[in-house]
């Protein structure tokens, strides 16, 4: 949560041309709610289906960019899914990095408690190597503006098979 997918997966469309979709908004526009909605109405179970139905959905179109949220990563077929269908990009951060970038923003349910530093500690943990399993490109977001962020994913995917 934090890291950039909707930010840089939107410059990232605009500069190579594609369509950019993000699971979180789809669900949102389907659904006619905000994601917390949906979380405190029908709990984040529900929520992870609606993630999956649409990124099942999406993975079926081609020339596009998808910016996952950052949960959809736990599933197994939504991880098989991505791995299959696309070029799938790691944007790695540092806890501090996103305790900044998603301090004052409260569109994310799992982050309103009162210690958000060891929940994203927590979703790190057990996130970090299941990101890392299906990525095949790593890159590290720190220090450094989207713009010059996109430029340098845009070397390496140069340099990255079939991406
Ligand atoms: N490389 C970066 N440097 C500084 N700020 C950034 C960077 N990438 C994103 N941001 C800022 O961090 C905030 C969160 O970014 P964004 O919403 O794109 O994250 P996300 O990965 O899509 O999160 P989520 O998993 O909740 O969907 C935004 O305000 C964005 O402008
Ligand atoms: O990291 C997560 O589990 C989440 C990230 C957001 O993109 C949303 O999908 C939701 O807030 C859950
Ligand atoms: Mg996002």
């Amino acid at each position: 949560m934090g890291a950039g997918k909707t930010t840089v997966g939107r410059h990232l469309a605009r500069l190579t041309g594609r369509t950019f979709h993000d699971s979180d908004h789809e669900v949102e526009s389907r659904t006619g709610v905000r994601v917390t909605t949906i979380f405190e109405i029908e709990g984040e179970n529900r929520f992870r289906e609606r993630e999956k139905a649409v990124i099942a959905e999406l993975m079926q179109r081609d020339g596009i960019v998808l910016a996952t949220g950052g949960g959809a990563v736990l599933d197994p077929d939504n991880r098989a899914a991505l791995k299959a269908g696309g070029t799938v990009i790691y944007l790695r951060a540092t806890i501090d990095d996103l305790l900044i970038r998603t301090a004052h923003d409260k569109s994310r349910p799992l982050l309103q408690t009162g210690d958000p530093r060891a929940k994203l500690e927590a979703l790190f943990a057990v996130r970090d190597p299941l990101y890392r399993e299906i990525a095949d490109v790593v890159v590290d977001t720190s220090r450094q503006n989207v713009g010059v962020l996109v430029q340098r994913l845009l070397a390496k995917l140069k340099e990255t098979p079939e991406s």
